[in-house]
Protein backbone atom coordinates (compact mmCIF):
# COMPACT_ATOMS: atom_id res chain seq x y z
CA UNK A 1 0.00 0.00 0.00
CA UNK A 2 1.36 3.47 -0.94
CA UNK A 3 0.81 6.41 1.15
CA UNK A 4 1.70 9.94 0.13
CA UNK A 5 1.38 12.58 3.36
CA UNK A 6 1.09 16.10 2.41
CA UNK A 7 2.96 18.24 4.47
CA UNK A 8 1.64 21.37 3.52
CA UNK A 9 2.73 25.09 4.90
CA UNK A 10 0.23 27.13 6.32
CA UNK A 11 1.29 30.78 5.84
CA UNK A 12 -0.73 33.95 6.88
CA UNK A 13 0.45 35.05 3.36
CA UNK A 14 -1.60 32.57 1.27
CA UNK A 15 -5.54 33.00 0.66
CA UNK A 16 -7.58 30.26 1.59
CA UNK A 17 -8.75 30.14 -2.08
CA UNK A 18 -5.34 29.87 -3.21
CA UNK A 19 -3.99 27.52 -1.31
CA UNK A 20 -7.14 24.98 -1.71
CA UNK A 21 -6.46 25.25 -5.50
CA UNK A 22 -2.79 24.60 -4.71
CA UNK A 23 -3.56 21.20 -2.27
CA UNK A 24 -6.12 20.13 -5.22
CA UNK A 25 -3.41 19.99 -7.38
CA UNK A 26 -0.97 18.04 -5.12
CA UNK A 27 -3.57 15.36 -4.34
CA UNK A 28 -3.80 15.42 -8.16
CA UNK A 29 -0.11 14.72 -8.54
CA UNK A 30 -0.77 11.76 -5.98
CA UNK A 31 -2.01 9.65 -8.84
CA UNK A 32 -0.55 5.82 -8.51
CA UNK A 33 -0.87 6.55 -4.23
CA UNK A 34 -3.39 3.72 -2.45
CA UNK A 35 -4.03 6.66 0.56
CA UNK A 36 -3.57 10.28 0.78
CA UNK A 37 -3.36 12.37 3.64
CA UNK A 38 -3.90 16.17 4.28
CA UNK A 39 -3.03 18.22 7.74
CA UNK A 40 -5.22 19.73 10.38
CA UNK A 41 -7.37 22.68 9.51
CA UNK A 42 -5.04 23.58 6.08
CA UNK A 43 -7.64 25.92 5.04
CA UNK A 44 -7.28 28.39 7.51
CA UNK A 45 -4.44 27.33 9.55
CA UNK A 46 -4.75 25.86 13.04
CA UNK A 47 -4.43 28.28 15.56
CA UNK A 48 -5.72 31.39 13.17
CA UNK A 49 -8.69 31.22 15.58
CA UNK A 50 -9.98 34.82 14.15
CA UNK A 51 -10.38 33.00 10.78
CA UNK A 52 -12.33 29.59 11.80
CA UNK A 53 -15.86 31.72 11.65
CA UNK A 54 -15.22 33.35 8.54
CA UNK A 55 -13.94 30.64 6.65
CA UNK A 56 -15.82 27.71 8.63
CA UNK A 57 -18.33 25.75 5.59
CA UNK A 58 -21.46 23.42 5.66
CA UNK A 59 -20.07 19.70 5.30
CA UNK A 60 -21.12 20.04 1.50
CA UNK A 61 -18.72 23.64 0.93
CA UNK A 62 -16.26 24.30 -1.15
CA UNK A 63 -13.00 21.93 0.50
CA UNK A 64 -15.62 19.33 0.26
CA UNK A 65 -16.25 19.83 -3.53
CA UNK A 66 -12.56 20.37 -4.52
CA UNK A 67 -11.34 17.23 -2.17
CA UNK A 68 -13.31 15.23 -3.64
CA UNK A 69 -13.12 16.14 -7.36
CA UNK A 70 -9.43 15.91 -6.48
CA UNK A 71 -9.50 12.45 -5.12
CA UNK A 72 -11.70 10.56 -8.04
CA UNK A 73 -9.08 12.92 -10.64
CA UNK A 74 -6.15 10.59 -8.87
CA UNK A 75 -8.51 7.67 -8.65
CA UNK A 76 -6.78 7.76 -4.45
CA UNK A 77 -8.61 7.12 -1.12
CA UNK A 78 -7.88 10.90 0.04
CA UNK A 79 -8.28 11.39 3.66
CA UNK A 80 -8.35 15.51 3.80
CA UNK A 81 -7.27 16.74 6.46
CA UNK A 82 -9.53 18.57 8.68
CA UNK A 83 -11.88 21.96 8.34
CA UNK A 84 -13.54 24.53 10.18
CA UNK A 85 -17.30 22.74 9.91
CA UNK A 86 -20.35 25.11 10.42
CA UNK A 87 -22.94 22.82 11.73
CA UNK A 88 -26.70 23.11 11.70
CA UNK A 89 -28.28 25.82 13.98
CA UNK A 90 -29.69 23.04 15.78
CA UNK A 91 -26.59 20.70 15.83
CA UNK A 92 -25.57 21.40 19.50
CA UNK A 93 -24.25 23.56 22.27
CA UNK A 94 -21.50 25.90 22.65
CA UNK A 95 -18.64 26.29 20.11
CA UNK A 96 -18.79 29.82 19.91
CA UNK A 97 -22.06 29.85 18.14
CA UNK A 98 -23.89 33.16 17.42
CA UNK A 99 -27.54 33.60 17.62
CA UNK A 100 -28.99 31.88 14.87
CA UNK A 101 -25.64 30.15 13.72
CA UNK A 102 -24.51 26.25 14.65
CA UNK A 103 -21.79 25.73 16.30
CA UNK A 104 -18.33 25.02 14.61
CA UNK A 105 -16.45 21.78 14.71
CA UNK A 106 -12.96 21.05 13.53
CA UNK A 107 -14.30 17.93 10.88
CA UNK A 108 -11.85 15.54 9.04
CA UNK A 109 -13.65 14.24 5.92
CA UNK A 110 -12.50 11.21 3.78
CA UNK A 111 -12.99 10.21 -0.11
CA UNK A 112 -13.38 7.22 -2.16
CA UNK A 113 -11.37 6.89 -5.23
CA UNK A 114 -14.39 7.87 -6.88
CA UNK A 115 -14.91 10.68 -5.01
CA UNK A 116 -17.60 9.40 -2.65
CA UNK A 117 -17.66 10.99 1.00
CA UNK A 118 -16.31 7.88 3.03
CA UNK A 119 -16.27 9.37 6.26
CA UNK A 120 -16.63 12.35 9.07
CA UNK A 121 -14.64 12.56 11.87
CA UNK A 122 -15.26 15.18 14.64
CA UNK A 123 -12.60 16.16 16.52
CA UNK A 124 -13.15 14.74 20.30
CA UNK A 125 -10.19 16.36 22.33
CA UNK A 126 -10.28 20.48 21.36
CA UNK A 127 -6.47 22.48 22.05
CA UNK A 128 -6.14 25.80 24.10
CA UNK A 129 -7.59 24.50 27.89
CA UNK A 130 -9.34 28.39 28.01
CA UNK A 131 -8.64 30.01 24.71
CA UNK A 132 -9.02 29.59 20.82
CA UNK A 133 -10.01 26.04 19.79
CA UNK A 134 -11.54 24.94 23.09
CA UNK A 135 -13.49 27.75 23.09
CA UNK A 136 -14.70 28.34 20.05
CA UNK A 137 -15.37 24.78 18.89
CA UNK A 138 -18.03 22.10 19.89
CA UNK A 139 -16.30 18.62 20.42
CA UNK A 140 -16.88 15.39 18.39
CA UNK A 141 -18.59 12.18 20.06
CA UNK A 142 -17.87 9.65 17.55
CA UNK A 143 -14.99 6.72 17.25
CA UNK A 144 -14.43 6.87 13.37
CA UNK A 145 -12.89 3.47 11.31
CA UNK A 146 -12.72 3.67 7.64
CA UNK A 147 -12.58 0.02 6.22
CA UNK A 148 -10.39 0.75 2.63
CA UNK A 149 -9.69 -2.46 0.66
CA UNK A 150 -6.03 -3.23 2.46
CA UNK A 151 -6.44 -1.96 6.03
CA UNK A 152 -9.08 -0.40 8.39
CA UNK A 153 -8.33 3.43 9.13
CA UNK A 154 -8.62 4.98 12.80
CA UNK A 155 -8.97 8.30 12.69
CA UNK A 156 -7.81 11.17 15.06
CA UNK A 157 -6.79 14.86 15.13
CA UNK A 158 -3.89 16.25 16.58
CA UNK A 159 -3.91 16.61 20.25
CA UNK A 160 -5.93 13.93 20.05
CA UNK A 161 -2.71 12.21 19.77
CA UNK A 162 -2.20 12.90 23.60
CA UNK A 163 -4.88 10.86 24.82
CA UNK A 164 -4.45 6.70 24.48
CA UNK A 165 -7.68 6.06 25.56
CA UNK A 166 -9.15 7.00 22.19
CA UNK A 167 -6.45 4.92 20.19
CA UNK A 168 -7.48 2.04 22.35
CA UNK A 169 -11.20 2.04 21.62
CA UNK A 170 -10.19 2.19 17.71
CA UNK A 171 -8.22 -0.44 17.53
CA UNK A 172 -11.61 -2.10 19.51
CA UNK A 173 -13.24 -1.02 16.33
CA UNK A 174 -10.67 -2.66 13.70
CA UNK A 175 -8.29 -0.33 13.33
CA UNK A 176 -4.50 -1.08 11.76
CA UNK A 177 -3.71 2.34 10.42
CA UNK A 178 -3.83 5.20 12.50
CA UNK A 179 -4.20 8.37 10.94
CA UNK A 180 -3.52 11.72 12.68
CA UNK A 181 -3.56 14.67 10.50
CA UNK A 182 -2.27 18.04 12.88
CA UNK A 183 -0.81 21.08 12.75
CA UNK A 184 1.29 20.88 15.76
CA UNK A 185 3.69 23.51 16.97
CA UNK A 186 7.41 23.80 16.42
CA UNK A 187 7.63 24.67 20.35
CA UNK A 188 6.62 20.81 21.15
CA UNK A 189 8.14 18.66 18.38
CA UNK A 190 9.84 16.32 20.74
CA UNK A 191 6.24 15.34 22.08
CA UNK A 192 4.71 14.58 18.10
CA UNK A 193 7.58 12.24 17.23
CA UNK A 194 7.42 10.46 20.65
CA UNK A 195 3.91 10.38 21.26
CA UNK A 196 2.80 8.91 17.09
CA UNK A 197 5.52 5.82 18.07
CA UNK A 198 4.22 5.50 21.49
CA UNK A 199 0.52 4.80 19.55
CA UNK A 200 2.37 2.54 16.84
CA UNK A 201 3.83 0.65 19.96
CA UNK A 202 1.24 0.01 22.46
CA UNK A 203 -1.28 -0.39 19.58
CA UNK A 204 0.64 -2.37 17.23
CA UNK A 205 -0.63 -0.69 14.26
CA UNK A 206 0.86 1.59 11.82
CA UNK A 207 0.45 5.65 12.63
CA UNK A 208 0.92 8.27 10.09
CA UNK A 209 0.87 11.90 11.28
CA UNK A 210 0.78 14.45 8.67
CA UNK A 211 1.53 18.06 10.15
CA UNK A 212 1.75 21.49 8.30
CA UNK A 213 5.11 23.51 7.93
CA UNK A 214 5.21 27.25 7.78
CA UNK A 215 3.88 29.83 10.18
CA UNK A 216 0.26 31.26 10.58
CA UNK A 217 -0.99 33.21 13.37
CA UNK A 218 2.88 33.67 14.95
CA UNK A 219 3.22 30.18 15.59
CA UNK A 220 5.39 28.28 14.00
CA UNK A 221 4.18 25.00 12.76
CA UNK A 222 6.48 21.61 13.54
CA UNK A 223 6.28 19.58 10.18
CA UNK A 224 8.28 16.42 10.30
CA UNK A 225 5.33 14.31 9.25
CA UNK A 226 5.98 10.66 10.27
CA UNK A 227 5.16 7.03 9.53
CA UNK A 228 5.94 4.78 12.24
CA UNK A 229 5.35 0.97 11.57
CA UNK A 230 3.50 -1.65 14.40
CA UNK A 231 7.02 -2.13 15.86
CA UNK A 232 7.25 1.84 16.37
CA UNK A 233 10.19 2.16 13.67
CA UNK A 234 9.83 5.30 11.80
CA UNK A 235 9.02 4.28 8.19
CA UNK A 236 9.65 7.99 6.92
CA UNK A 237 9.74 11.46 8.11
CA UNK A 238 9.48 14.82 6.45
CA UNK A 239 11.52 17.92 7.45
CA UNK A 240 10.16 21.22 8.55
CA UNK A 241 9.22 22.60 5.03
CA UNK A 242 6.24 21.71 2.91
CA UNK A 243 7.11 18.38 1.34
CA UNK A 244 5.43 15.11 0.26
CA UNK A 245 6.34 11.97 2.22
CA UNK A 246 5.41 8.90 0.22
CA UNK A 247 6.00 5.51 1.49
CA UNK A 248 5.25 1.82 0.96
CA UNK A 249 3.62 0.05 3.73
CA UNK A 250 2.79 -3.67 4.00
CA UNK A 251 -0.56 -3.75 6.18
CA UNK A 252 -0.20 -8.01 6.60
CA UNK A 253 3.00 -6.33 9.09
CA UNK A 254 -0.12 -5.41 11.79
CA UNK A 255 -1.57 -8.86 12.38
CA UNK A 256 2.24 -10.08 11.92
CA UNK A 257 3.14 -7.98 15.02
CA UNK A 258 0.10 -8.97 16.91
CA UNK A 259 0.36 -12.78 16.57
CA UNK A 260 4.38 -12.57 17.07
CA UNK A 261 4.34 -10.60 19.89
CA UNK A 262 0.43 -10.63 21.37
CA UNK A 263 0.52 -8.22 23.81
CA UNK A 264 -2.87 -6.98 23.05
CA UNK A 265 -4.19 -9.79 24.35
CA UNK A 266 -2.82 -9.59 27.88
CA UNK A 267 -4.70 -6.05 28.08
CA UNK A 268 -6.49 -6.62 31.82
CA UNK A 269 -10.12 -5.28 31.14
CA UNK A 270 -11.84 -3.94 33.78
CA UNK A 271 -9.26 -3.18 36.10
CA UNK A 272 -10.18 -2.43 39.76
CA UNK A 273 -10.67 1.55 40.25
CA UNK A 274 -8.17 2.76 42.56
CA UNK A 275 -9.25 3.52 46.33
CA UNK A 276 -8.64 7.46 47.00
CA UNK A 277 -5.94 8.86 49.27
CA UNK A 278 -7.19 8.98 52.90
O1 LIG B 1 -0.92 18.93 21.92
C1 LIG B 1 -0.20 19.75 21.37
O2 LIG B 1 0.92 20.05 21.83
C2 LIG B 1 -0.62 20.45 20.12
C3 LIG B 1 -2.08 20.29 19.84
C4 LIG B 1 -2.57 21.21 18.79
O3 LIG B 1 -1.87 22.09 18.34
C5 LIG B 1 -3.92 21.04 18.23
O4 LIG B 1 -4.63 20.09 18.60
O5 LIG B 1 -4.32 21.87 17.38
Amino acid sequence: MRASLLQVAVNGDETVESRRRRVADLVREQAGADLVVLPELWTTGAFAHEDFGREAEPLDGPTRQAMAEAAREAGVWLHAGSVPERGAPDGGSGGGADAGEGPLYNTSLVFSPSGELAAVYRKIHRFGFDEGEAVLMSAGDALVTVPLPHTTLGLATCYDLRFPELFRGLVDAGAETLVVPAGWPERRRSHWTLLARARAVENQAFVLACGTAGTHAGVPQAGHSIVVDPWGEVLAEAGPDEQVLTVDLDPAKVAKTREQFPALKDRLLGLPTPTPRP
